[in-house]
């Protein structure tokens, strides 16, 4: 379906100032990469601020011209542009430019399609693209004309884009009932899975961090690591044995990355059900980097928009061996691990990993005695999803009195987001309140 990535474009990146200064260090440095990830020869930069834009070129006219200058003197076929851009704003530069241009979205796009490796993987990213493409087409796109291959044009091919927009439209449901189908299948294999009952780990984290590169360490299995983003696009499981004895599903996924757009996250769906359906995470986190902080709030914001944030978590902190520390766990006030400093690359530090993992997956649960009143609704919604209400009651005020396990990490989560509960240290304590 996909065209292969053609010899590399000599490409150069815009990126208009909108916020922090440091934020746009990031963002400037993130599209590099991203570009170099999708095999661009990055030839040029242009930066600047938005003065005296032109709301049909997102631009300003001087900043046009400069970038002009760029791409002739450097003879340059692809410029790229760190923003969303609309399809006019795309056209009309185009014509100002001579020459391709791509926004964010549609970079990202193209890397995507070209890490798909899965059937539900690559009906994703076609869907996406085709989505992309329709609002592109309704209003007399002229990518339809073009030469096929290059960075921002692999994907759908030229039969595709010769389609017209009814077409398209029907090529559009066929890959959503197509996927339908697919997710049906997945599931269904979710669901036998937590019948079998096997616990799954998935491992999180920016793009980069050093996922892939641990989960084969841990598995000894051969998934493609690169250094390039996205080298993971598709869910993966290996099973793995931990020192107990006891065995879990690891599940890798794709990175995170700033400023996802929503409708690729949409388009990664498959990736982040399995990341909420996980027992506990692994946040593998690149220490060396030194945004690493701030890429560690992105994956929690991500986490938090899928409801993921109250499963319980490992923070890896990975490359040790480029930083002048040892390995080393942390334990939170419960005594449960919480944090490993450790190198997928050499392995050191990988037996404390598998160390952590069995003692937070083996902890005993923690049993409690909570009363709600009629406005704390909320919370005994939580606590019917994340722990095993044991017993419950309504009581004469319209709250309830409930009785519940939970595992440690959550209960620790919950008691500093302000639940109190009183816990019962002996099975007997709560069953004999019931009488
Ligand atoms: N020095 C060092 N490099 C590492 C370590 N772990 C991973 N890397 C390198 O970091 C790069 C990214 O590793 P991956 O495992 O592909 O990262 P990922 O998080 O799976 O990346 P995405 O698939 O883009 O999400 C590769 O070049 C790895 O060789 C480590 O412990 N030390």
């Amino acid at each position: 379906m996909f065209d292969r990535p053609q010899a590399g474009n000599r490409a150069v990146l815009v990126h208009i100032a909108l916020s922090s200064q440091r934020e746009e260090q990031e963002d400037v440095e993130e599209l590099r990469q991203l570009s170099l990830s999708a095999g661009a020869e990055i030839v040029g930069e242009v930066t600047g601020s938005r003065s005296h834009p032109d709301p049909g070129l997102f631009i300003g006219s001087g900043k046009v011209a400069e970038i002009r200058a760029l791409v002739q003197e450097q003879q340059a076929d692809l410029v790229i542009f760190n923003h969303a851009l609309s399809p006019v704003q795309e056209r009309n530069l185009e014509r100002e430019l001579s020459c391709r241009v791509l926004d964010r979205v549609g970079l990202i796009l193209d890397i995507f399609a070209s890490r798909a490796h899965t059937h539900e993987g690559q009906l994703q990213v076609e869907l996406a693209q085709l989505e992309h493409l329709r609002t592109r087409l309704v209003r007399g796109w002229t990518h339809l004309e073009r030469q096929r291959g290059g960075i921002g044009l692999r994907g759908p091919g030229e039969t595709q884009l010769e389609l017209d927009r009814r077409m398209l439209g029907q090529r559009i449901r066929t890959l959503k009932q197509r996927l339908e189908k697919v997710r049906a299948g997945r599931a269904l294999r979710r669901r036998a899975r937590q019948r079998a009952p096997i616990t799954t780990v998935s491992l999180v984290g920016y793009t980069n961090a050093g996922k892939s590169t641990l989960f084969n360490r841990l598995t000894q299995a051969q998934v493609l690591a690169a250094d390039q983003l996205f080298a993971t696009l598709d869910p993966t499981m290996r099973r793995l044995s931990l020192p107990s004895g006891m065995h879990v599903v690891l599940t890798d996924t794709v990175g995170f990355v700033r400023h996802l757009p929503h409708q690729l996250v949409a388009a990664f769906r498959a990736t982040l059900e399995e990341v909420a359906a996980a027992d506990l995470l692994v946040h593998v986190v690149d220490a060396a980097n030194p945004e690493h902080a701030a890429q560690m709030e992105q994956v929690a914001a991500v986490l938090r928009e899928i409801g993921a944030d109250e499963i319980p978590c490992i923070t890896v902190f990975n490359k040790i061996d480029c930083l002048d520390r040892g390995p080393a766990v942390l334990h939170n006030a419960d005594g449960l691990p919480e944090r490993v400093w450790l190198s997928a690359h050499t392995g050191d530090g990988i037996p404390m990993l598998l160390e952590a993992l069995d003692r937070q997956l083996g902890a005993e649960r923690v049993r409690l005695r909570v009363h709600l009143t009629p406005g704390e609704g909320r919370w005994r919604a939580r606590l019917h999803e994340h722990g095993q209400v044991l017993q419950e009651d309504p009581d004469e005020q319209g709250g309830w009195s409930m009785a519940v396990e939970l595992d440690p990490a959550t209960w620790g989560r919950f008691r500093q987001q302000g639940l109190r509960a009183q816990r019962l240290e002996r099975e007997g304590e709560f069953i004999s309140s019931r009488t």
